[in-house]
């Protein structure tokens, strides 16, 4: 379970642009965030991610004090929590399969990501993971030969591979066809349900959120205004965002 409070974010020297955020999050939770451009949405994601230090809160992942217990926190969100960016970084010359085995740049010790070396164990694991993911025919295909979707599939595999159970993912729809998007969405939704995996997405654009997501919050000028379960928007709260 997440447990934020109090997340605020001020870039030195600048602006204010997360305010307050109080957050409980379950495992296995779907949430959409919603926010017109410049809300903090990215910023959020990044916080918890911790790609971005926080000026104020406190961030607690399974009743650990992340903030407070130094590197053992900085580790337990390395090892569990998964930022997937809009366009996933993949390696381009290497197959799906290798990309997941050997990881991110940040999960991964260098020597396996230079000798691309593989155990039989992490076959296993890898073709499974891709097998769910509906990609078993994409597997031996280099990254750079992969549509849109299918980089964004492969980098929920190689997170999922590494132990993430959240997944945060920066707008991974955008620029998808919508049939590409649906199966994206539709793949992490079932990893919420079947393996209880968090997954915390901006989806701001069209019904994406509405249609796939448990919950959806709304960020307006860094502050939510927004924290529904399980219905559309009112007319009024699209107004908020
Ligand atoms: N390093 C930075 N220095 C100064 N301002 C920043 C920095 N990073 C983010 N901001 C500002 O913080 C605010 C929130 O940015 P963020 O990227 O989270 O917005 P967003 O809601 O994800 O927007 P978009 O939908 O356009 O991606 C913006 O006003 C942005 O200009």
């Amino acid at each position: 379970m997440i447990r934020i409070s109090n997340l605020t974010k001020v870039i030195p020297g600048g602006p204010k642009v997360l305010d307050d955020i109080h957050l409980d999050v379950e495992d296995g939770e779907f949430i959409a965030i919603k926010g017109a451009s410049g809300s903090g949405k990215s910023m959020l994601l990044k916080c918890l991610a911790l790609q971005e230090k926080w000026t104020r809160g406190t961030y607690k992942l399974d009743g650990t004090d992340i903030l407070k217990q130094g590197l053992t926190g900085r580790f337990k969100v390395r090892r569990e929590v998964a930022y997937l960016e809009e366009k996933p970084v993949l390696y381009p010359s290497k197959t799906g399969l290798k990309n997941v085995i050997i990881g991110s740049v940040t999960q991964t010790p260098a020597w396996r990501r230079w000798t691309g070396m593989v155990r039989g164990d992490d076959y296993m694991g890898a073709m499974d993971t891709i097998e769910k993911l509906g990609l078993l025919d994409k597997a031996h295909l280099k990254a750079e030969k992969m549509s849109g979707g299918e980089r964004q599939r492969i980098a929920v595999a190689r997170a999922l591979v590494h132990g993430a159970k959240i997944i945060l993912a920066d707008e991974p729809v955008s620029g998808l066809d919508p049939h590409t998007a649906d199966q994206v969405l539709a793949d992490l939704k079932r990893l919420c349900t079947e393996q209880r995996v968090t997954v915390i997405a901006v989806l701001h654009q069209g019904d994406y959120a509405e249609r796939f997501a448990d919950r959806i919050i709304g960020l307006n000028n860094g502050k939510l205004v927004i924290d529904i379960r399980g219905r559309r928007l009112t007319e009024r709260e699209k107004m908020l965002l």
